[in-house]
């Protein structure tokens, strides 16, 4: 029995169009949800397995991109918004009514100062970059999942092309790490 990562992977990974100009997230609430305007196409589409990012109910992953924290806007019911955690990096803004996460900002000095965090799956439109990776994998066992569950789990995620890192890829954790470097001296700015 495969296991259920997520719903819009388990069964094969949503298509990519090239029209896509952005779109609108909206929360689960069937009342005055909350609706963000993005634009443009999201960037580096993942599946997550850390405890802090939302997922929706029954997945073990959650499915996780970002955006220009400039092209991301509170559109509609923004008032029901509150952020999960104030001292984290990403302040994940949740709706108070369903608890979906709708954006989740870094302001800190940090790599990923201006980028928000969301989540593709909120759209109302397809045509969004599907998940490239998965990030944080072993972070699902604080989770509740066994760890003998872990080695099919990662043999899943590499059939469906999304690579199992413990941290973020490769890509993304050289770039933190310049970042760091230049800031430090270790590199030239
Ligand atoms: N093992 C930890 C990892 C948490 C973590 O570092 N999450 C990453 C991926 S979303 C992160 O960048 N967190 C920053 C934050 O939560 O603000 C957990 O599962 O809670
Ligand atoms: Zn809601
Ligand atoms: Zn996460």
């Amino acid at each position: 029995m495969p296991e259920k990562l997520h719903p819009k992977i388990d069964n094969g990974l949503p298509r990519e169009s090239a029209s896509f100009a952005g779109g609108t997230l909206v929360c689960a609430c069937t009342s005055k949800p909350v609706k963000v305007k993005v634009k443009g196409q999201i960037a580096h589409n993942h599946a997550c397995g850390c405890t802090k990012c939302w997922k929706p109910d029954g997945a073990i992953f959650s499915v996780v991109a970002v955006a220009g924290t400039g092209d991301v806007t509170v559109v509609e019911n923004g008032d029901k918004l509150k952020v999960v955690d104030p001292s984290a990096l990403i302040q994940r803004h949740a709706c108070t009514g369903c608890g979906v996460h709708m954006h989740g900002p870094v302001e800190r000095d940090h790599p990923f100062k201006g980028l928000s965090f969301i989540h593709p799956e909120r759209f109302e439109e397809d045509g969004w970059s599907p998940p490239g990776f998965t990030a944080f994998v072993s972070s699902i066992i604080e989770s509740g999942v066994d760890p003998s569950r872990m080695d099919g789990i990662r043999a899943q995620l590499k059939s469906i092309g999304l690579e199992p890192y413990d941290c973020l890829n490769p890509g993304l954790m050289d770039y933190i790490a310049t970042w760091t470097a230049k800031k430090s001296g270790a590199l030239p700015a």
